[in-house]
């Protein structure tokens, strides 16, 4: 399968500038590479470093060294390391899509809508974008009642649904997931994993983390073990 994603050599420290600038080394030297239709995992203990390689990959965080190629739908190559705020939000429409657990609700939009925008975004006919975020919203067991009010007042397991159905929706090459089913029930997680291996058979390249073991077993095709990249040197291999 072809390369979707490649880190090499990437570096990351952060400077405290109410500590009088002092430097924090977080990771070294992070390599690896991210196929079509696999799904990675990140893995290592808290703090070691596993968010920062998400956020670095999807540009919001500045990246010290290295580079993070990305192939685009064109088959032409960007350094989102080096890339611009216009590049990297280009990329975000064509390439890298992003689910979290956390939904940034826009006041007075419909769940049908909040889900159904990044379609819009790419062109889509808008009937034909509601009608893919209803099978989504469906899927995961939103109730119907809910799709025409905006998610505002909703519970945080509900945003958390409509966050992952947004997410999903795109056919983006690929697909950075950050903890998709922290909190999610039993039924509704099971779903999300059904979701992941539906984009693993259509060659979707996804980087994620879990802190579910079962979730982690049931769609890691390979585990990036982020604490040989430590940049403390406490545990490095
Ligand atoms: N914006 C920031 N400013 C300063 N330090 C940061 C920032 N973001 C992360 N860090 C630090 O970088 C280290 C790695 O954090 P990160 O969130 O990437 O770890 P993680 O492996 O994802 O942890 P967890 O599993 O607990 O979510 C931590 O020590 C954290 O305090």
């Amino acid at each position: 399968m072809p390369a979707r994603l490649i880190v090499s050599g990437v570096s990351k420290s952060f400077v405290m500038h109410l500590r009088g600038g002092v430097q924090i080394p977080v990771i070294s030297g992070v390599s690896f590479s991210l196929d079509a239709g696999e799904c990675v995992v990140l893995g290592g203990p808290s703090g070691i470093g596993k968010s920062s390689i998400l956020k670095m990959v999807y540009g919001n965080y500045g990246v010290d060294s290295g580079q993070i190629i990305a192939v685009r739908p064109d088959g032409k190559m960007t350094d989102i390391a080096s890339a611009n705020a216009r590049t990297i939000h280009a990329l975000r429409r064509s390439t890298i899509g992003y689910v979290s657990q956390f939904l940034r609700a826009v006041p007075r939009v419909s769940a049908r809508d909040v889900v159904a925008e990044p379609l819009a975004g790419q062109g889509i006919a808008r009937e034909e974008a509601l009608g893919r975020a209803e099978e989504l919203l469906e899927k995961l067991n939103l109730p119907k009642a809910l799709w025409d009010l905006p998610p505002a007042t909703f519970s945080g397991g509900e945003q958390q649904r409509v966050n992952i159905a947004r997410g999903f929706i795109t056919s983006h090459p690929v697909l950075l997931l950050d903890e998709p089913t922290a909190s999610l029930d039993a039924q509704n997680r099971q779903v999300v994993v059904d979701l992941i291996r539906d984009k693993k058979a259509a060659g979707t390249a996804m980087l994620g983390i879990f802190h579910d073991q079962d979730v982690r077993d049931a769609v890691a095709d390979r585990i990036v073990d982020v604490a040989r990249f430590s940049g403390r040197g406490e545990a490095a291999a």
